[in-house]
């Protein structure tokens, strides 16, 4: 018997903690951090997490497809004792839920991603910690301690950088490997040219870069002696966009561990994923931040999980922001979500306490929601539990 921990005494721990006078120091509806992090933090920061592709049809896409999709809660089916955990990737995980890669956090607080990182390893949930990193992927390896340390990468046009980042990843124990793929460029993203802001120009984010041999090999002079040319190098090799499928291989020669598709939204590219010997998939657009006028990632979601069958785990993101939508990713086929902004915004109103809040909020959500559409954990969820509304 699987020992039950019931992310939902969250609920209760907060009301007991109120009768000393205390209140969440954050709001636990998660959709309201947005309109928090915009009042406290800096325009240019806020801006850039909470922004998107182009006017935005993308983000606002994503929520509407999850909130089309409503949950037929079941009655009488004995939810007293339950259990949240999924197999993703060969490990156990305690809740379907990891953090996903998200860059240059040092604009949001100074702990950044080893702050996260200690928040996700203290509830057993995966960190995927992102090449764009404002901490090298060393330090934050030792801040997860025994958590599941998952690496995102940016494909480099530069051979020797990715497999540089490879070994390093490798010899810092990140066990599974996501490789970004709708980020070949950077979109048009208006909300931060407006404000002129990119947080590389300012050097955050090329952590691991600037301490790569393999990068400064491609520097005329040192990082310290010429950091915007460091910087502009960076702009230039971080991604490339001349990548096509056959490429894969490389990764998987480099790479033993499981290796994740990220940003896919198409049946076909699930199944040549399948084909070059992946593992899984992230059906994901990027938060809305890429494509605009993309599909939302809960509508490319069930034909994506049909063309894996069941060749590939499929996860998803795009627009999580509470337990509901966690129960209708799962119920649509995905076996774990990734939760993109809403902990970025709590990293920057509270450190790692604020991410902790976020984490706990959500598991809470899903556990209470679960329960009371009849649900003991998400092995039971089926597209028969979703109905689609007309509207
Ligand atoms: C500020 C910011 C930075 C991001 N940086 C990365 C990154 O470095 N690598 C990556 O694969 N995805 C990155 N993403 C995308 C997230 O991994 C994820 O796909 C997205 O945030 C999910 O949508 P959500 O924010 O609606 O939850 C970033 C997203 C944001 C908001
Ligand atoms: O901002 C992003 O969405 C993103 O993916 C990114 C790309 C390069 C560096 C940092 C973040």
């Amino acid at each position: 018997m699987a020992t039950t921990q019931h992310w939902a005494d969250f609920q209760y721990e907060i009301y007991l903690n109120g009768m000393t006078g205390a209140v969440p120091r954050l709001p636990t509806d998660l959709t309201r951090l947005e309109e928090l992090a915009e009042h406290r933090l800096g325009p240019g920061p806020f801006g850039y997490v909470a922004g998107s592709a182009g006017s935005g049809s993308t983000a606002r896409a994503n929520r509407a497809a999850l909130d089309r999709w409503r949950i037929v809660p079941r009655m009488l089916r004995d939810v007293h004792e339950r259990d949240l955990s999924v197999e993703v990737l060969g490990r156990t995980i305690p809740a379907p839920l990891a953090l996903a890669p998200v860059g240059v956090l040092s604009i949001m607080h100074p702990d950044a991603e080893p702050a996260a990182a200690r928040a996700a390893a203290a509830r057993g949930v995966p960190y995927i910690l992102s090449s764009a990193s404002s901490t090298p992927m060393e330090q934050v390896a030792e801040a997860m301690g025994d958590g599941e340390r998952w690496f995102q990468l940016y494909w480099a046009k530069d051979r020797d950088v990715t497999e540089s980042f490879l070994n390093r990843a490798k010899a810092a124990g990140y066990t599974a490997l996501f490789v970004t793929l709708d980020t070949p460029l950077l979109a048009w993203r208006p909300r931060d040219l407006d404000q002129a802001y990119l947080p590389f120009l300012h050097g955050v984010g090329t952590a691991n870069y600037f301490s790569d041999p393999a990068f400064q090999a491609g520097l005329a002079k040192p990082v310290h002696e010429d950091p915007n040319a460091a910087v502009m190098h960076f702009v230039g090799m971080f991604s490339d966009p001349a990548k096509t499928w056959p490429d894969l291989g490389f990764l998987r020669e480099h790479w033993d561990g499981p290796i994740v598709l990220k940003g896919v939204l198409h049946p076909d590219d699930a199944r040549r994923a399948a084909n070059a010997g992946m593992d899984g998939v992230v059906v994901s657009n990027h938060g809305g931040r890429q494509v605009a006028g993309s599909v939302a990632a809960a509508d490319a979601l069930p034909r994506v999980v049909e063309a894996a069958g069941d060749r590939l785990t499929v996860l998803f993101d795009s627009g999580v922001r509470t337990g509901d939508d966690i129960v209708k990713a799962l119920a649509l086929g995905a076996r774990a979500v990734l939760l993109g902004r809403p902990y970025a915004y709590g990293l920057g109103l509270d450190g790692q306490a604020g991410v902790d809040h976020v984490i706990r909020c959500l598991l809470a959500e899903l556990d209470l929601t679960l329960a009371l559409s009849g649900h003991a954990g998400p092995g039971s969820l089926t597209a028969d539990d979703l109905l689609r509304s007309p509207a």
